[in-house]
């Protein structure tokens, strides 16, 4: 198979992870082309990575085999309808949250080869980890670019059912947020406990590295790793029962929920599906 050149419409955060990332792991700048509706935004991608970018999408859909959809899921209708005819064989591959498989077919022609797909930032360290749906038009080949792609900048995980998708964005796409908002307030209690802001931060940050690579490494599951550091009448223990009186477990459940539930929302609100619905009602 040879390589194809992977043209990025929406020049933001995520393109800016992926593209990043799949440098670092020795894809050839001249794979990869970019287009952004901010002259700024193209500019600055040019310069940092070395690739093609600029305001053209029509013209970035024309020249890439597979077209890699990064813009945020309010204007991805706008940005699909306003493509030209694709080039033959040409992969889509969606990262908005929210958008189905059956809007972007709707809007981009129902021929469409169609990877939904939710990354996440750490891809940029190639550290990311994504959940991919094909829709019945993809093709064995055009599931190994997916992959390859994806894989470029961490691991990716095909799921049977579209919808899952969601849960994917609620546990995986926004989790990266959970972890830096938890980072943040482990800094900031160091810090009322009267260490160095910096200090802080660091200890915290390192054990948050720290633990996940363990986590990821061990043989036994999280439960039992922190039994590990919680010894009998220790001071985990007591830090354990403070977070399970405030309910944590439950906490974190309805943050996933609400973002889940963001997901299906933006469906509706943005997605042809409900559209069409309720132009069929007499
Ligand atoms: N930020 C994240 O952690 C993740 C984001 N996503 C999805 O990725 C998509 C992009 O998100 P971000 O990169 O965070 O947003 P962003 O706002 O950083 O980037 C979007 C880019 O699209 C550009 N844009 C807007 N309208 C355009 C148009 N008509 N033509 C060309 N470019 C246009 C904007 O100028 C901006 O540079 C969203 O759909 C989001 O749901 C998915 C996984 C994780
Ligand atoms: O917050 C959002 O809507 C996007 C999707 C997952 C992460 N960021």
């Amino acid at each position: 198979m040879s390589a194809p050149v992977i043209g990025f419409i929406g020049a933001g955060n995520m393109a800016t992870s992926l593209i990043g990332g799949m440098l670092q792991q020795n894809v050839k700048p001249a794979r990869l082309l970019a287009s952004d509706h901010n002259p700024e935004q193209a500019a600055k991608l040019a310069r940092q990575f070395g690739i093609q970018a600029h305001t053209d999408n029509a013209r970035l859909a024309e020249d890439c085999d597979v077209l890699l959809l990064a813009v945020k899921p309010q204007v991805m209708q706008q940005v699909c309808r306003a493509l030209p005819a694709r080039k033959p064989g040409q992969l889509i591959i969606s990262i908005a949250a929210g958008i189905d498989c059956r809007s972007l077919a709707d809007w981009l022609g129902t021929d469409a080869a169609i990877v939904r797909c939710m990354p996440n930032t750490p891809s940029l360290r190639r550290q990311g980890v994504s959940g991919l749906f094909a829709n019945a038009n993809v093709s064995a080949t055009q599931k190994q670019q997916a992959e390859q792609i994806l894989n470029a900048v961490g691991i990716s995980l095909w799921l049977e059912e579209e919808q899952l998708i969601d849960a994917v964005t609620a546990v995986s796409g926004s989790g990266p947020a959970y972890f830096f908002y938890l980072i943040e307030a482990m800094t900031a209690a160091g810090e009322q406990l009267g260490l160095p802001r910096d200090t802080a931060e660091r200890l915290t940050l390192f054990t948050a590295l720290g633990a996940a690579d363990m986590a990821v490494h061990s043989d036994v599951d999280a439960s039992e790793l922190r039994r590990r550091v919680s010894s009998p009448g220790g001071t985990t223990e007591q830090a354990i029962k403070s977070f399970a009186n405030d309910d944590f477990p439950a906490i974190i459940a309805r943050g996933m929920q609400a973002a889940s539930r963001r997901a299906a929302e933006l469906a509706v609100e943005l997605g042809s599906s409900d559209n069409a619905t309720s132009e069929d009602t007499p």
